[in-house]
């Protein structure tokens, strides 16, 4: 086995390495991070896992794979906002407990919301308690191709001004392609996934497409369903945080006086609903109200009456894979319960009583 500059694990006093993976909503980023820990070749890996919308499904569905780099214990969420957001308030004292903590893990990975901006969570990583202990071994932006083919990131102008006439408070031009930008220009790896649902030749447009989007030119992998050795993604020995000003976002060049980025231009409510009996005409209403309001992703967990395992519904954009990912626990309570995101002009009332008729 190889070891980094900073990920030799048998050297006593080495900085732990910490990966961040990041990536727009839905890109792939947990079925990536499922795949390093069921191949983490003997590491012991601890996991931060960031989301946004109040339902910790992410952390949820990798408690549940059971793989053994990773146990139960090691996987911490972070539920009270996007991570950007709250790094002194969430994220350094996190760090700080994992790493007060006996049996130090060998690489800490942390999976940053689809909506976050990692540059803050970048920088965190030079607070002075953080830098002596950890290093960013990495930053990995897992890109969903298929949104990208279908030009989910590329700038609707009109809709942009239409939108920034009704609401003065929207300063940025378009919050999902300046989004998709960020976390392209935080990259040391971009792994250009979902390539199983393009032909080379799209394949071949994408990896364009995202070129085009960052000055900086980071080494660009394939993968389908974010099947990627964990010895090509773990051990890149970048040292991140050093680099952080080659690596601004957008919010930061416009607002280097210090202005607070936030969330407001993206919206999240989770729907609760009984036992869902007809999943399929269920899954195909969803397609349709995702498709009618725009909805950017939805996931969560359904309660089929008769089934002793959980159905896992995950949508992104008008996909919808719907999924028993694993048996209902001795006790736990049966329910279902869905996370919405999309624009904050979302018409949250529609889509909840939409879904709630869809399950009736
Ligand atoms: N066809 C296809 N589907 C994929 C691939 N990778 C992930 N998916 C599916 O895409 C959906 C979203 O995957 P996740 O891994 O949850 O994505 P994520 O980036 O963690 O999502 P958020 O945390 O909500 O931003 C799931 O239904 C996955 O099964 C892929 O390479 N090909």
């Amino acid at each position: 086995m190889t070891f980094s500059k900073t990920g030799d694990r048998k050297t006593p006093g080495a900085k732990i390495p910490a990966t961040v993976i990041t990536g727009f909503l839905g890109a792939g980023k947990t079925t990536m991070i499922r795949n390093i820990l069921e191949n983490a070749d003997g590491r012991r890996i601890a996991l931060i896992i960031n989301e946004f919308g109040d339902l910790g499904v992410d952390g949820d569905v990798l408690k549940g794979c059971g793989a053994e780099a990773c146990s139960e214990d090691d996987i911490i969420e972070l539920t009270n906002g996007c991570i950007c957001c709250t790094v002194a308030d969430d994220f350094i004292p996190t760090m700080t407990r994992l790493l007060e903590r006996e049996g130090r893990p060998d690489h800490i990975v942390i999976e940053t919301s689809g909506l976050a901006l990692p540059q803050p969570l970048i920088a965190a990583f030079n607070w002075p308690d953080i830098r002596t202990q950890v290093t960013v071994d990495g930053v990995i932006t897992v890109v969903d191709s298929a949104a990208v083919a279908a030009g989910r990131f590329a700038d609707d102008h009109d809709k942009v001004d239409a939108a920034r006439a009704e609401d003065d408070n929207l300063d940025h031009e378009s919050p999902i392609e300046e989004l998709f930008e960020d976390q392209l220009t935080a990259a040391d790896l971009i792994v250009l996934n979902k390539t199983d649902l393009l032909d080379a030749a799209g394949i071949e447009a994408v990896r364009r497409e995202v070129a085009s989007r960052t000055t900086r030119k980071p080494m660009m992998i394939e993968a389908a369903n974010g099947a990627v050795p964990a010895s090509v993604l773990l051990g890149l020995g970048v040292g991140t945080e050093d680099d952080i000003a080659n690596r601004k976002s957008h919010h930061e060049m416009e607002h280097e006086a210090g202005e607070e980025h936030d969330h407001d231009e993206f919206a999240s409510f989770v729907v609760e609903l009984g036992p869902i009996a007809d999943t399929t005409a269920f899954v195909s209403r969803l397609k349709e109200i995702v498709s009618a309001h725009d909805v950017l992703r939805l996931k969560g967990f359904a309660d089929v009456p008769g089934k002793p395992m959980r159905l896992l519904i995950q949508a992104v954009g008008t996909r919808i894979d719907p999924y028993f990912d694993r048996a209902w626990a001795a006790g736990e309570v049966r329910r279902t319960r869905l996370v919405v995101i999309g624009l904050h002009d979302l018409d949250e009332a529609a889509v909840r009583a939409a879904i709630v008729a869809a399950a009736a």
